[in-house]
């Protein structure tokens, strides 16, 4: 991390995702994934799993796939510094209005959008606090993890996201996926992606707390009828054990548990892993032609920063 960098992140905040079908989404995420109802405002339905008010958010359109990416940052001092930056950037951050922010249970937030991908990217403060902590009897989940996107013009993205969006890389698979930290959170990766012919969502992940949760996990998955796509298996970048699902539009899940974590200073150098099916799953595992397939970016629309 160069030490002029001028914001600090706390940690991926909330995932916006369009699905066909919300009745079909929510029961899906409540009954099988194992997330906590917060309700609805507005047609926007909200999903916890982790220490804020919510970590997935759901709305009802005709393509699924993915609205935005939202990083909590440290404080509003933070927020202001990397409103700031953006703005220097050229990128052309847009506060969200006070109406906007009271219904995403938000203190202050602002957009901009990715330049190599168009993804939308909010940074905020403030989302209210439940008093009780979340708890998944049913899946063991501890937090939302992270999320990956299969991109065209792989070599632009990644010097964006190291360049100016403030990101680090703790491992390459060949030359083809980095894994990314957003500094200081020590986690080995919340972001990454992969090349590919185009851009779209690969998955978005789950960290759940051990192996009996991922054994558990393939039986309630196959007796729901929830196609599991890849796994279980071990991944070699992070040393998570896996598990690849889908949701009702074929939109691909992660649970995964364990991950290497950095400290803040003196950080090991990113590796260059062998770009090896064996890298992806130590176990020997292949995916499913469905996993990571499904997940439009939605790169237009009437929000602000949009
Ligand atoms: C197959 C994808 C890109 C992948 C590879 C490795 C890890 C890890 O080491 O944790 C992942 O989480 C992945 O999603
Ligand atoms: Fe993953």
């Amino acid at each position: 991390m160069p030490q002029s960098f001028p914001f600090r992140h706390r940690e991926l905040g909330y995932l916006a995702l369009t699905v066909s079908d919300l009745a079909a989404s929510l029961k899906f995420h409540l009954d099988v994934v194992g997330l906590e109802d917060r309700g609805q405002t507005d047609g926007a339905q909200f999903l916890r799993c982790g220490d804020r008010d919510y970590q997935l958010l759901l709305v009802e359109g005709p393509v699924p796939g993915l609205q935005r990416v939202a990083w909590e940052v440290e404080d509003d001092r933070q927020l202001d510094a990397a409103f700031a930056h953006y703005a220097v950037q050229g990128y052309q951050p847009a506060w969200i209005d006070a109406a906007e922010a009271r219904a995403l249970r938000l203190g202050r937030a602002f957009r901009i959008r990715q330049r190599a991908t168009g993804i939308a990217f909010e940074y905020f403060t403030g989302m209210s606090r439940p008093v009780e902590p979340f708890r998944s009897d049913l899946a063991g989940i501890d937090r939302l993890g992270h999320v990956v996107f299969t991109v065209e013009h792989f070599d632009e993205c990644l010097a964006e996201l190291t360049g100016t969006m403030g990101f680090l890389v703790s491992d390459y698979a060949g030359d083809g996926v980095a894994f990314l930290r957003a500094f200081p959170n020590p986690l080995h990766h919340s972001f990454a992606i992969q090349r590919g012919s185009d851009d779209h969502l690969q998955h978005v992940n789950f960290m759940v707390d051990g192996m009996d949760t991922i054994g558990t996990a393939v039986n309630r998955l196959n007796d729901s009828g929830t196609p599991i796509v890849f796994g279980p298996g071990k991944h070699f970048p992070s040393g998570s054990i896996f598990l690849y699902f889908l949701d009702p539009d074929g939109m691909t899940f992660e649970y995964s548990a364990g991950m290497e974590e950095f400290p803040e200073v003196a950080a090991r150098d990113a590796r260059r892993l062998e770009p090896s099916l064996k890298t992806i799953d130590l176990w020997g595992g292949r995916p499913d032609p469905r996993f990571g397939r499904t997940g439009a970016i939605d790169r237009g629309g009437d929000r602000p920063g949009a």
